[in-house]
């Protein structure tokens, strides 16, 4: 049975500090074209990797990868709180294989998950869905991070574990493609930053409101041409994407965290979510790119990209 992928970026300033209607007309417009080939494939299973932005995992105990058997949305940037439609029983066995293959995952049988994982579930499922999934923290935000090649083969893995169970599995890579938000990070944070790093579950309505601020401010500045943000790279975001369709996954192993940041930012890193998902991907053979689209966003601060992908039969 083929597994499909669909990697797509994320943003919070998505509804928020939207760009001219002919920019959004046409990224809607892809929104409804991924979610015609995810109703088409109708997956039985779907496998997210995404990021956290210190909304649900913190530095009191950073893994580089958590697989979650169970997990909940902290509701972040109108997202939906609650617990996710998790298939535990999928998870575990993930977990198991995983960890058989040599590489040290984490497991939370309550993984709190924020817009990184939950948007891109809303956009292709919308609001309050069902379909079972398994959500996979992927460490892009808290450095420092290690070699790109563990996120390749945490992908391959999960790649060759689903692959054996004959199930119909959507492979999902949330993140955005070069990008600096105002994040903050651990060697800067002053005293009061680091203690929510440390420890910032469940901010009071007014700190999460601040924070918010933040980063919708940064976006209003950068969409002004404010030239202290570091600047969309559209020619970082095609090398990135046409590695993929390419096919040639492996060639992520030489990407440094570096070479990232210097040409894609900081927020660059959630890339490694799609170097996971075509990793997966890439496990059963050949694989076509169906489509790919992308946008240099300055409204949301982000070089927004989409790929859609089936194993080849
Ligand atoms: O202020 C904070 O702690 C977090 C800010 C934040 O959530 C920024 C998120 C940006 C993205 O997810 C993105 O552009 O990918
Ligand atoms: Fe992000």
């Amino acid at each position: 049975m083929p597994l499909a992928l669909c990697t797509l970026s994320h943003s919070p300033l998505y509804g928020i500090n939207d760009p001219d209607p002919s920019v959004l007309n046409a990224v809607d417009a892809a929104f409804d074209r991924v979610r015609t080939f995810v109703e088409d494939f109708d997956p039985e299973l779907t496998i997210v990797f995404g990021p956290d932005h210190y909304n649900g995992v913190f530095y009191d105990m950073m893994p580089a990868f958590c697989i979650g058997s169970g997990a909940r949305a902290v509701g972040d940037w109108g997202t939906e709180p609650g617990p996710l439609p998790v298939d535990r029983t999928a998870a575990r066995r993930l977990v198991s294989a995983v960890l058989d293959d040599g590489i040290d995952v984490a497991q939370s049988e309550e993984l709190h998950v924020d817009h990184g994982i939950a948007q891109p579930l809303e956009f292709l499922f919308g609001k309050r869905y069902s379909n079972p999934l398994v959500p996979v923290f992927v460490n892009a935000v808290g450095l420092p991070l290690g070699p790109m090649q563990r996120i390749r083969l945490l992908g391959e893995s999960i790649g060759r574990e689903i692959e054996s169970w004959n199930k119909r599995v959507l492979i999902v890579g949330s993140g955005g493609l070069s990008h600096d938000p105002p994040v903050p990070r651990l060697d800067e944070a002053t005293p009061e930053v680091l203690a929510r790093l440390i420890d910032g579950r469940n901010p009071s309505p007014e700190l999460r409101a601040e924070r918010q601020r933040r980063v919708i401010e940064a976006g209003k500045a950068h969409a002004a041409g404010d030239t202290s943000f570091q600047q969309i790279n559209p020619d970082f975001d095609a090398r990135i994407m046409n590695t993929f369709a390419d096919s040639a996954v492996s060639e992520t192993d030489s990407w440094t965290t570096d070479w990232m940041e210097k040409n894609g930012g900081h927020s660059a890193h959630e890339i490694r979510s799609w170097v996971a998902a075509f990793a997966a991907l890439s496990t059963g053979g050949s694989y076509t790119v169906t489509n790919r689209w992308y946008w240099p966003v300055q409204e949301w601060m982000t070089g927004f990209g989409m790929m859609t992908a089936i194993q080849e039969a």
